[in-house]
């Protein structure tokens, strides 16, 4: 019988093919007669060579002990977060839903202005400076639940009741607001009747942008319209699919440049610069943080055919997947794979590190990120002896990703611009025969995450949640 430390030295180690479900960052201490499956790969994982995984606050081992990772469709609505939350001062503590509240937190979250930038937001507070024994001489709660405090050493605090109530969320109701969950509707071949679609007049107008991201978040992705009133002028169009990009953020620079404008005649030595077919992948799989969106415009396409757009949504076959076979997505979610962009003179992309092709939020075990991209794929982290695991996981999710019923072909044209979220939607297309001229942009994924929070939740209700 092997020792409990032994034991829970195997659990650390077992990086790969760890229980189901359990997210990256646990150490689940599993009593040593349910080990049976982590003894077995413990003889594997001593020739992985793996982080060490520590957790060292024990409320986070067994919150996150709980979550099963996964696609989530639901969220909290902002609206119903910490409804009926009790808050009070006991004894000069200050008590959330019964749970005491530490003074240097309250004290650290202090919004007055001595404490945190008026016009910035920065704090100005110097943390490590407050005294360890720093107590409460006097504190209140108000009608709107905010707390007056004042402290030992003479300094007074508010702290708003939106920010206290936040304390009493799990990890998964934090994340609504500050990883700007919403609603997530996976589709199939069936969006091509009612695919998500704005106006760029209404855009223009003001009330559109927020649409707009409302829908990408939603969806994955959202045309946007130019009235055919305004003309199909090329320059116009080019500048058009400009400003309405730059109003979600900047556009991001990379290897291929900025604003992209691109036919079949590599400029850049990719297959995208080519008339050849490319099969749903998503872009980027080669920087560690892969543009968050991406959008094409259609400028002309003339003496010939082909060129059929392809959109799928990664996150519906990543749940197709797990339903279907739960090894495999673990194994997709657990293997780091490496990938590069080493078609252009002295360059050869690679991410710092290897990523897998399913990425998970620890604290909350939603899928966060799809990377895939099977031509740009390098160096998979398993041993040769068990590298095939990998391929017959990757195999599945491929024949997922094929399945007629999950792929949406499209035409694109002139006057519509296609967004779509590259940490979810996989694009691609068919081959083509004539001079086919698209046009297009990466936005980073925080910078359209700013927009889309802000859009939904205000700036108000973002910063009311910074605390936490
Ligand atoms: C979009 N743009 C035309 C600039 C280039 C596309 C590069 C495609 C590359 N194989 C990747 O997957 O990232
Ligand atoms: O030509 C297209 O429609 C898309 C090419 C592509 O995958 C890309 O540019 O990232
Ligand atoms: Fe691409």
């Amino acid at each position: 019988m092997r020792s409990m430390v032994a034991a829970r030295r195997a659990v650390r180690q077992s990086n790969f093919l760890r229980p189901t479900n359990q997210a990256l960052s646990t150490t689940t201490i599993a009593p040593v007669s349910s080990c049976t499956q982590l003894r077995r790969v413990s003889d594997v994982s001593k020739r992985i060579p793996l982080p060490r995984v520590t957790s060292a606050v024990p409320n986070a081992k067994r919150q996150f002990a709980t979550l099963e990772r996964g696609v989530r469709e639901d969220v909290i609505l902002a609206d119903n977060l910490y409804q009926n939350v009790d808050i009070k001062v006991t004894n000069n503590h200050v008590q959330v839903d019964g749970k005491e509240v530490p003074n240097i937190w309250l004290r650290d979250n202090c919004q007055c202005h001595e404490c945190i930038h008026e016009a910035t937001r920065q704090r100005l507070l110097d943390t490590f400076n407050i005294p360890k024994d720093l107590a409460i001489d006097s504190a209140e709660v108000g009608t709107d639940q905010s707390v007056n405090i004042t402290w030992n050493d003479g300094h007074q605090s508010v702290l708003p009741g939106s920010l206290l109530r936040s304390v009493a969320g799990d990890a998964e109701s934090r994340s609504t607001i500050r990883q700007g969950l919403t609603k997530t509707s996976l589709w199939d071949s069936t969006i091509s009747k009612n695919p998500p679609l704005v106006s760029a007049a209404d855009i223009n107008q003001g009330t559109g942008l927020e649409d707009l991201v409302i829908k990408i978040r939603e969806h994955g992705f959202c045309y946007v319209e130019i009235p055919s009133s305004d003309g199909r002028d090329p320059d116009f169009l080019l500048q058009t699919t400009q400003d309405v990009l730059k109003k979600i953020a900047f556009i991001r620079e990379t290897h291929y440049g900025g604003f992209y404008d691109f036919t079949a005649d590599l400029a850049s030595a990719d297959t995208a610069y080519t008339n050849i077919a490319l099969e749903a992948h998503t872009d980027n799989t080669y920087f560690s943080d892969p543009a968050g969106l991406q959008a094409f415009h259609l400028i002309s396409h003339t003496d010939g055919e082909g060129g059929a757009s392809l959109l799928v949504d990664g996150f519906k076959a990543a749940a197709d997947l797990q339903k279907q076979d739960p090894k495999a997505y673990d194994i997709l979610s657990d293997v780091n794979v490496y990938a590069h962009a080493s078609g252009n003179d002295g360059i050869s992309i690679q991410p710092y590190r290897g990523f897998p092709v399913l990425e998970h939020d620890p604290a909350t075990g939603r899928l966060l990120r799809v990377r895939w991209n099977s031509s740009d794929r390098a160096g998979i982290e398993l041993p040769i002896e068990r590298v095939e695991e990998w391929y017959d996981a990757a195999r599945k999710f491929n024949d997922l990703l094929k399945l007629k019923e999950n792929e949406y072909w499209e035409q694109l044209v002139p006057g519509r611009i296609l967004i779509f979220d590259n940490w979810r939607v996989m694009h691609g297309r068919s081959s083509f025969t004539g001079k086919r001229r698209i046009c297009g942009a990466y936005i980073n994924r925080d910078d359209w995450l700013s927009r889309f929070k802000i859009a939904r939740f205000g700036q108000d209700g973002v910063l009311k949640e910074l605390g936490v």
